[in-house]
């Protein structure tokens, strides 16, 4: 189950930028290392991570097993710290950005409360955070109408399919207002035509909401169809191979993953995949 550190971490009123980046640049991360101490020794989870997020962009990492996705998302929400190099969030560090409800956060699994009713699981950070009631209720049925399960409020997790739960767990992600959405394999768990289908959703919601995401995947064509740039990484130590800005129009229907543009983009993040795995040998 989430721990209140886990699921609060959405947006409002806090710190104010410190200016070590420009006004649009989201998040900035200049030579991250993050090295976990192991009874086994050190593991190199983050090395020479060297990237700028810029507002409204949809960011996804891809890469093998063990290559710091998870840890590199952890680390902007601040539920890990970097060893070495910097990290900033809207100009601040990450625990300031995280107190200031800088970003949401979806999780593999939905981790919905199974004893609370689906508005009670999205209401829950805003509980924590001290909204009143009014406005919790308020919140909750804008973002549960974002996500499409209206009339769905009272209903318990275990009475919705697996898809229906994690839009609930975006929702609740998005109930603070966020402009930054950190998403981790949400749709990893789901068969081909659900996660089709969020997928386009989740790109419908980016269109209209303007947030800034960055989403962890282990599919190309997830990440080709999602992104306007895809972060290519690699184990041992985890890195980025290459860093890819896409050249599909912001608009995307499912059938552009049968242009040539997307299968162009799909072959890069391939070679970029297997450049990385050249360096293990
Ligand atoms: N708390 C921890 N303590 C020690 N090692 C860790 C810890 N968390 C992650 N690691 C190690 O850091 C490396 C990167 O892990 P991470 O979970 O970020 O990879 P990932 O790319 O997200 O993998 P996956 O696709 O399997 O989720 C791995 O070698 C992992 O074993």
């Amino acid at each position: 189950m989430l721990s209140a550190e886990e699921i609060e971490g959405f947006a409002d009123d806090g710190p104010e930028p410190t200016d070590t980046a420009p006004r649009d640049v989201v998040i900035d991360a200049r030579d991250v290392e993050l090295v976990f101490e192991t009874n086994d020794g050190p593991v190199h989870a983050l090395q020479d991570i060297n990237l700028q997020i810029s507002k409204g962009d949809f960011v996804s990492f891809i890469g093998p097993s063990g290559c710091g996705k998870t840890t590199f998302l952890r680390a902007i929400a601040a539920l890990e710290q970097p060893t070495g190099g910097t990290l900033t969030v809207n100009g601040m560090s990450p625990d300031e950005a995280r107190r200031s409800r800088a970003y949401g956060y979806v999780f593999q699994a939905a981790g919905l409360y199974p004893w609370r009713t689906i508005a009670a699981n999205v209401k829950l950070p805003l509980e924590i955070m001290g909204f009143d009631k009014a406005e919790q209720d308020r919140r909750a049925q804008d973002v549960l109408r974002l996500v499409d399960l209206e009339g769905f409020e009272r209903k318990y997790p275990w009475q919705l399919s697996g898809g229906m739960q994690q839009r609930a767990s975006i929702a609740r992600a998005l109930a603070f207002d966020a402009d930054l959405l950190l998403m981790d394999e949400p749709f990893g768990a789901l068969d081909e035509i659900v996660r089709d289908h969020l997928n386009e959703q989740l790109l419908s919601l980016w269109a209209r909401t303007e947030k800034t995401i960055g989403f962890v995947t282990h599919s190309i064509p997830e990440a080709v169809y999602l992104s306007t740039k895809i972060v290519v990484m690699s184990p041992r130590p985890g890195r980025i191979t290459d860093v890819i800005d896409s050249p599909l129009p912001r608009e995307r229907p499912l059938d552009i993953r049968d242009t040539p543009e997307f299968l162009e983009v799909a072959h890069r993040v391939r070679e970029g995949l297997r450049a990385g795995h050249a360096y293990d040998d």
